[in-house]
């Protein structure tokens, strides 16, 4: 069975770890690791059938066939790296770290160099499977547009540089508009999605986003257009926010959860 280490117990890896624990996945819950003690605590009571150690990512990589990032861009480039050199196939959740060109290249050829894998799954987002599709041919312009409520945008970095008071926001309003490699580090908590499109379609420079906050929604909700050879697509999901983190859509742990168990199946539906 495969032996899976979690890296980051917040709202993505406690609902991942519960998957686990379950028993539905058919992988075993080796290992553990966040860096705010209380969430391993919070974690581990939810626990019911597995008591996983809790080891560093040095430790972790010694242990495991996997590691699943689940903590924040900032993580990646720690335990990416570390991971691969191990030999271990590892998937990123916190994917908008890969608007970095060195980390991407590199993170591709240790991969390469050491058989390994790295998973990015689809997250938020509905529309990857069409767009890794259509890659096949030539692609014209991918398009997404993020609407969530002010609250869920607090502390991004594109806030805080250019003070803009989210109480104020009344009605809908575009804070941001611009290519995927600004938006991923603008709003690194936000737009993930927009790196696995990115890397899926016509790269960072390329993918257009927009981000709009809205106060009357309690829904995030994210629209997808993509148009190339194939003809054209649209895309929209209006996702209910994880309990312990509005800035997270639940699909994104679901969409964790399931990328593990096509890993562990042996068959593989979708692109
Ligand atoms: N690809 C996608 O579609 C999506 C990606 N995300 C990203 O996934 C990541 C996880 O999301 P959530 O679980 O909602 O976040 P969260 O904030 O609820 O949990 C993250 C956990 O990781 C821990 N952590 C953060 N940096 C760490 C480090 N350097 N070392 C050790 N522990 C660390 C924190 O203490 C926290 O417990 C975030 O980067 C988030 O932006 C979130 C939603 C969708
Ligand atoms: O969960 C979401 O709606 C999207 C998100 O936060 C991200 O891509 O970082």
């Amino acid at each position: 069975m495969l032996k899976i280490g979690v890296f980051g117990c917040g709202a993505i890896g406690t609902e991942l770890c519960k998957a686990i624990d379950s028993g539905h996945i058919g992988v075993e819950l080796y290992a553990v690791y966040d860096r705010h003690e209380q969430s391993l605590i919070d974690l581990k009571e939810q626990l019911k059938n597995t008591d996983p150690k809790v080891l560093e990512i040095v430790e972790m990589v010694k242990h495991v066939d996997l590691v699943v990032e689940c903590a924040s861009q900032q993580a990646v480039y720690e335990v990416v790296p570390t991971t691969l050199h191990a030999k271990c196939d590892v998937m990123v959740i916190s994917v908008g770290a890969f608007a970095d060109k060195k980390l991407l290249d590199t993170t591709f050829d240790i991969a390469k160099e050491n058989g390994c894998k790295v998973y990015f799954p689809s997250g938020a987002i509905v529309g990857l499977d069409g767009l890794t599709s259509a890659s096949a041919a030539s692609i014209y312009s991918v398009t997404l547009t993020t609407q969530k409520h002010p609250r869920s945008l607090e502390g991004a970095p594109y806030i805080v540089q250019n003070n803009i008071d989210l109480d104020s926001i009344k009605g809908k309003t575009v804070l941001f508009e611009g290519m995927a490699s600004e938006a991923v580090k603008a709003f690194p908590a936000n737009v993930n999605v927009a790196a696995s499109l990115s890397i899926a379609g016509i790269g960072f420079d390329k993918t257009k986003v927009k981000i709009v906050a809205n106060p009357a929604l309690t829904r995030n909700i994210h629209e997808i257009t993509v148009e190339g050879e194939f003809g054209m697509f649209t895309t929209r999901v209006e996702n209910v926010p994880a309990p312990t983190n509005p800035k997270t859509s639940y699909l994104a742990a679901l969409s964790a959860i399931s990328t593990l168990k096509k890993i562990a199946d042996p068959i593989k539906v979708g692109t």
